[in-house]
């Protein structure tokens, strides 16, 4: 179980801000989503989450800075999926997920059956098991992300760092991965932070969601808190509805303008 704690963090690129001043509590077990226009400054902000980028203020994973956290104690902790990752052309997509298996490795050790049965069993639930000796070159674009996730989930970290998970999935594919993530939640307290463009899917999945518009947090809470027309309107520039299905789970509508 890993939570996640921000305290006024800053940070930036070449020494300019991007994002300023924020602050936020991820409980163990909790997910939240990080929503915003195009460059509010989210990827920087999960960037700086996981370590990648250094940062100013307070950013503690459970009780540790994370910025005292060496290499293998961070992938231990932390699972990153970037938004757009180099790939190993030459890999299949069972020895990029073993990758995932690393940083439980000892010195010199290979990965054993447990690992491997792990990995089998993440790539059958994204609905990989068929294109498991494929090259990663091979792959279309949403088999590619899928391959991306399954690494990163094969690692079992307590904590997922998730940049646009969804992109470039099918609706369906799309909606398996959300609901995977979402068990390993629930059955194992797994943490997680996620940057959305779908707003339904975080509206849909995520405790609470955090609204970055130019590099600041301007709104934080449960969706229906901070997903309303007037904030879609203002922040996104956008036309939309806030739905309430007859099961209460919120569903946002681009509407055309008149
Ligand atoms: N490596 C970089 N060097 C300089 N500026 C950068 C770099 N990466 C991002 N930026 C700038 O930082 C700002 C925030 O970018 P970021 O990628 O965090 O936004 P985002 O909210 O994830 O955007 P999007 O929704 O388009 O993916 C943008 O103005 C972007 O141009």
């Amino acid at each position: 179980m890993t939570s996640l704690r921000l305290r006024n963090v800053q940070a930036g690129y070449g020494g300019r801000p991007v994002m300023r001043d924020v602050s936020v509590d991820v409980p163990a077990g909790s997910w939240l989503a990080i929503v915003g226009p195009n460059g509010a400054g989210k990827s920087t902000l999960l960037k700086t989450m996981a370590g990648l980028l250094p940062g100013e203020g307070e950013l503690l994973v459970d009780t540790h800075p994370v910025s005292s956290l060496s290499r293998k104690e961070k992938a231990r902790l932390i699972g990153y999926a970037p938004q757009d990752p180099a790939l190993p052309p030459g890999l299949t997509v069972t020895d990029y997920a073993l990758l995932g298996r690393t940083p439980h490795l000892g010195l010199l050790s290979r990965e054993g059956a447990a690992d491997l049965s792990i990995v089998e069993d993440v790539l059958g639930r994204l609905d990989l098991g068929a294109l498991a000796g494929r090259r990663l070159s091979t792959l279309s674009g949403g088999e590619r992300q899928r391959a991306v996730l399954a690494r990163v989930l094969a690692q079992r970290a307590g904590l997922l760092l998730l940049d646009e998970p969804t992109t470039g999935l099918d609706l369906g594919h799309a909606q398996a991965l959300l609901e995977l993530i979402d068990r390993l939640r629930r059955e194992d307290g797994t943490t997680v932070v996620s940057t959305l463009h779908d707003l339904t899917f975080a509206a849909q999945y995520a405790d609470h969601v955090l609204l970055l518009s130019g590099g600041e947090v301007v709104a934080a809470g449960t969706p229906g808190e901070v997903l309303t027309v007037p904030a879609l309107s203002h922040h996104y520039g956008a036309n939309a509805n806030v739905i309430v299905t007859e099961h209460g789970e919120l569903v946002i509508a681009p509407v055309r303008p008149k």
